[in-house]
């Protein structure tokens, strides 16, 4: 069936840092005595995980920027944490740690993980750590083998592993291990797992012996401190690569890629899919091979993928899966039931959301089959809160004439924090008429989110009222005043003097600001680092008016808020949200209130008592003045309810508001 609009890519994709390179950055740099610089690093809610809980062990490591120095002081000086690691939803960090923990005498710790980690097998490594010496107890039910547990670290005898599973998972908590302890390990795999840890180790003067199977490690070895620059991750940019190649036109670049041999099996499989992928740029970092990605549409074909390739695209089978789908004849992919124990059952969820969205699709035990064709797919993914999943339909929903919500996009901060950003920049989102459009699992509008804009004049009460209604409709609420800040704060450091500020220079910083999406709120990042604290400081908060004034800063911030909009449901406030921000938002509110009641409630919020009348009659004379400054910016949209909210109290103008939201939704989804 044909599309309904073509879809366009262009543009340069560097996808955030690898995840597995920055665990264990951070983990090496733990081990030496000495300090490590790292660049680049993925500032994700896993790598998160590993950096809180190194630091639970004693190493300095401040909070993770794009460039920061980890303070090591040797094996011998990590010390038990005083509370549990809280593991979150990361697989590496747990399995990473538990092989450290293993190995250190006289030291434990109780791993804690969120319920699809929980559910995650730990045998895998607990059990080959057991036979070396070490004490590990599951404190879930009997028989179980996941998270919660409880490390014991003790001096560990030499082992010659022979795994059942191509994991480097595995292979790296025993080489930890053995560190650890300073005794020999040798670690033996079906197929080979990626290789970061090996590659990273030689560079730090570890004796490794590597072959392509397996991988020994002599006894007493010692790390020394190496700097790292992570390398963009490959599995993120196997988004954007599947993305290209589903596109009707156009190029997408995608730079720094780590091209490391253990990781490109998605772009081979690409390859041999029918997209072309130009290779350049390629250099050594660090012992990582890096390059950039050159991804043009093509029309693709079905595959099979089994075998030794299946661990050198292991986290990118969802999006192949995905991919397939839209691919001219049967994809096969097998010997992957490794899927079933990741942050979901993929093999499952995959099927499911595939089958969901009309897609003839089969579950087999170790993988699946999926025939492809061009009938447009509409639905509901239920990701299971898997970012990959997330990531993969995220995609799908990227092509014109599909319909796809995704009941969890938040999930993509796992790896991937800005994905939704760069998926909407990448697709020229508001040019093509392309929708990349997801909403929460509550926002039972298909394919199109729900923006609410609720303006009104100083004091009417918005920002709380939005906050209020966002949060009883479980979407989320666009703090457009969060950007200005931001954008204010990196000001404050690289425009000099702020009498002389001009927009050009103040925007020269717009590059390094993002946001993600938390349950609550739309977040503005500052090179990819939440700095919400910082940016209610005192100096941001006295310059911020000054920039909110440039109207270059003003159209920035819009985009930024749209790009957000075109993400997810959002409830925005402010003066011309519903008229120029969002003029086509499908739920328009204007509060206006007499000014009389207007000066009363901001008083009492800032005197914190009943005010005089005298108080009152002073505020309202100055509000009254401010309102004729902002009269052309604060007009209504002609489309807009205006909601009088003088004899109402708040909960009764949210109330109301919700109603209208919800049966505002009720007509997306029942289009007359
Ligand atoms: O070691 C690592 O950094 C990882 C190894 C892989 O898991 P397994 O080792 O369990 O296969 C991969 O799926 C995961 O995303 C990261
Ligand atoms: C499986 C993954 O990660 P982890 O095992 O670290 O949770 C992944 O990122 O797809």
């Amino acid at each position: 069936m044909k599309r309904r609009a073509p879809l366009h890519v262009a543009g340069t994709i560097r996808a955030p840092g690898d995840k597995s390179i920055s665990h264990r950055a951070l983990i090496f740099a733990a081990l030496a005595d000495g300090e490590t610089r790292v660049r680049d690093i993925l500032a994700s809610a896993d790598v998160h995980a590993t950096a809180s809980a190194l630091r639970a062990m004693g190493v300095s490591i401040p909070e993770l920027s794009t460039d920061f120095v980890v303070r090591g002081h040797g094996i011998a000086a990590l010390t038990s944490p005083a509370r549990a690691f809280d593991c979150a939803n990361s697989g590496t960090t747990t399995r990473l740690l538990c092989g450290l923990l293993a190995g250190l005498p006289g030291r434990s710790a109780r791993f804690e993980g969120d319920a699809s980690l929980s559910r995650r097998p730990m045998r895998r490594v607990a059990s080959p750590l057991a036979s070396m010496g070490a004490h590990i107890d599951f404190e879930g039910a009997p028989g179980h083998d996941g998270l919660p547990m409880r490390v014991h670290g003790a001096q560990l005898r030499g082992t010659n592993y022979v795994s059942a599973h191509a994991s480097a998972q595995v292979k790296g908590a025993l080489l930890l291990a053995g560190l650890a302890s300073g005794v020999e390990v040798v670690v033996e795999e079906p197929y080979r797992s990626r290789d970061h840890s090996e590659r990273m180790l030689l560079a730090r003067g570890v004796a490794l012996e590597v072959s392509e199977r397996s991988v020994r490690l002599p006894a007493a070895q010692q790390v020394t401190a190496a700097d790292v620059v992570v390398p963009s991750d490959p599995s993120s940019a196997t988004f954007f690569a599947a993305l290209a190649a589903l596109a009707d036109s156009g190029e997408l670049r995608l730079e720094n890629v780590c091209l490391n041999p253990t990781r490109t099996g998605a772009f081979d499989v690409l390859q041999r899919m029918g997209v072309s992928l130009d290779v350049s740029e390629q250099r050594l970092v660090g012992g990582e091979l890096i390059g950039t990605i050159v991804v043009r549409p093509e029309a693709l074909n079905g595959t099979t993928i089994e075998g030794a390739e299946i661990p050198r695209c292991i986290d990118e089978l969802p999006m192949l899966a995905c991919l397939a789908s839209q691919a001219a004849g049967e994809t096969r992919i097998a010997d992957a039931a490794e899927l079933r124990v990741k942050e979901s059952d993929r093999i499952r969820a995959v099927v499911d959301n595939l089958r969901t969205l009309g897609v003839d699709a089969e579950e087999l035990p170790d993988g699946m089959r999926i025939i492809g064709s061009r009938t447009p797919l509409r639905g509901h993914v239920i990701t299971h809160g898997d970012h990959r999943l997330a990531m993969a339909f995220g995609v799908l929903g990227a092509i014109p004439g599909n319909q796809i919500t995704i009941d969890d996009p938040a999930c993509v901060d796992v790896s991937y924090p800005r994905f939704w950003q760069d998926l909407a920049a990448a697709v020229g989102q508001g040019d093509a008429g392309v929708d990349v459009r997801q909403t929460t699992a509550s926002g039972a509008a298909v394919g199109t989110p729900l923006t609410i804009a609720i303006d009104g004049p100083a004091a009417s009460g918005k920002s709380s009222t939005a906050q209020w209604v966002a949060q009883k409709l479980g979407v989320r609420h666009v703090d457009s005043g969060a950007f200005y800040r931001a954008i204010t704060y990196l000001a404050l450091s690289t425009c000099g003097d702020p009498e002389s500020w001009v927009a050009d220079d103040v925007l020269a910083n717009a590059p390094r600001i993002s946001w993600r999406l938390t349950e609550r709120s739309v977040l503005p990042l500052i090179d990819d680092i939440d700095q919400d604290t910082a940016l209610r400081d005192a100096p941001v908060t006295r310059q911020v008016s000054r920039v909110a004034q440039m109207l270059a800063v003003r159209e920035w911030v819009n985009q930024m808020v749209r790009s957000a909009g075109a993400a997810v449901d959002v409830v925005v406030d402010g003066r011309d949200i519903g008229t120029t921000v969002f003029p086509d938002a499908q739920l328009k509110v204007f509060l206006v209130a007499d000014s009389w009641e207007r000066a009363r409630r901001r008083l009492v919020q800032r005197l914190r008592r009943r005010p005089t009348d005298a108080e009152i009659a002073e505020e309202t004379e100055e509000l009254v003045a401010r309102d004729a400054k902002d009269a052309t910016q604060s007009a209504p949209a002609r489309d807009a309810i205006t909601i009088d909210t003088t004899t109402v109290t708040q909960e009764e103008q949210v109330e109301r508001i919700v109603a209208l939201a919800r049966a505002t939704r009720e007509r997306m989804v029942r289009p007359t």
